[in-house]
């Protein structure tokens, strides 16, 4: 290369005046000004930001935790409610580029047991799927079964679905895709079909850029990385609440709640270690023979709720984790207010 085209090149723009800098600033001034910082300090403009719920259904074994683990990677980022998502269980969030997608779970959709319980989850999750800005309705590509058409039934008109025709790499014969694709848009006004495999590093990009188009411009709700101290105490109480409820089925009145009187973190005795969380949660009922349910024949369920919960937080806030818990009556919690709110509901 020429050294001196760098330097004497006619073309290149002179040195900046003061004045053009003073320009120059201003205008950056102005732009930065406009940047209203979104939570996280991002520097993408509020009025680009995209955000919205999307909600990941489909029949057992189709892929769905697959999928939503490559949407938001292993670590669940749970974090404390917010005004537009107190009706839903986040189970992750992830922000790329202008866009933060808040997927939500969909504890209901589970069409083998169709006892009492599932049939109230059922409704609460048809409220929960019912406002939502997006639906991934995943089945396994080129199968269409009853669970899925159960499945499907239970979706609103209204919301945008996208059919996640999963697990394409199963498919050898790629041309026989484009005739059930043809009978699927039949079943269904499918906003979108994705055939893609949640393997796939590159269908998961795709899927990013597909669901964005589908969620409404609006400021962000969550920092770009949000995952604080609180919001891992709330986790660890909707893990206590889970584990609580599918343990007693549909015994256990859903008044009952859960307070976690402690969340306390130590760093790793050793590098290499996990830090540690030590957890007291009191799981509060109504009458005591809620109180018996909750404790179980010799402390049998409680001793098993609370080894569920240990292992599943472990494995989702990647710490080791002690867990103490403890059943308390307060008869009549959920009528009184005062008392409702210093449980922390608002
Ligand atoms: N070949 C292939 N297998 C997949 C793909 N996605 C998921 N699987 C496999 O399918 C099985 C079920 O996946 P899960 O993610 O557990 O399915 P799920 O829908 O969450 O299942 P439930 O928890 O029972 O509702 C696992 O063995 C996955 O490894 C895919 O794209 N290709």
């Amino acid at each position: 290369m020429n050294p001196t085209e760098n330097t004497t090149s006619a073309d290149a723009p002179e040195p900046d005046q003061p004045e053009n800098l003073e320009a120059q600033l201003s205008a950056i001034d102005g732009m930065l000004s406009s940047l209203k910082k979104a939570p996280g300090d991002s520097l993408v403009p509020v009025a680009e930001q995209r955000c919205g719920l999307v909600a990941i259904v489909g029949k057992p074994n189709v892929g769905k935790s697959t999928l939503l683990n490559a949407l938001v990677g292993q670590k669940i980022s749970i974090t404390s409610r917010k005004a537009q998502t107190t009706r839903h269980r986040i189970t992750g969030i992830r922000t790329r580029g202008a866009t933060q997608f808040v997927f939500v779970d969909t504890p209901g959709f589970q069409t083998h047991h169709n006892n009492a319980l599932n049939r109230s989850l059922n409704k609460t999750v048809l409220g929960a799927v019912g406002d939502v800005d997006l639906i991934l309705f995943v089945v396994e590509a080129g199968s269409f079964t009853l669970a899925d058409a159960k499945v499907l039934s239970l979706l609103k008109q209204d919301i945008p679905v996208l059919l996640i025709a999963n697990k394409l790499d199963n498919i050898h014969r790629r041309a026989e895709i484009a005739p059930w694709l043809k009978t699927m848009h039949e079943r269904h006004a499918f906003a979108e079909f994705v055939p893609m495999s949640a393997k796939n590093a590159k269908d998961i990009e795709r899927l990013f850029d597909i669901c964005a188009k589908f969620l409404p411009q609006q400021a962000w709700w969550y920092a770009e990385d949000e995952l604080t101290d609180r919001s891992e105490k709330f986790l660890a109480s909707e893990t206590v609440r889970e584990k609580l409820f599918r343990l007693t089925g549909d015994e256990l009145p859903y008044t009952s709640t859960i307070v976690i009187d402690k969340f306390e973190e130590e760093p790793p005795a050793k590098k290499g270690q996990k830090r540690l969380l030590r957890i007291a949660a009191t799981i509060v009922v109504e009458r005591d023979g809620h109180k018996a349910m909750v404790i179980g024949d010799k402390g049998e369920r409680i001793k098993r709720i609370g080894m569920e919960t240990r292992v599943e937080l472990e494995k989702a806030l990647d710490a080791k984790v002690f867990i103490e818990m403890w059943v308390k009556v307060r008869s009549g919690w959920a009528d009184d207010e005062a008392r409702v709110r210093s449980f922390g509901y608002e």
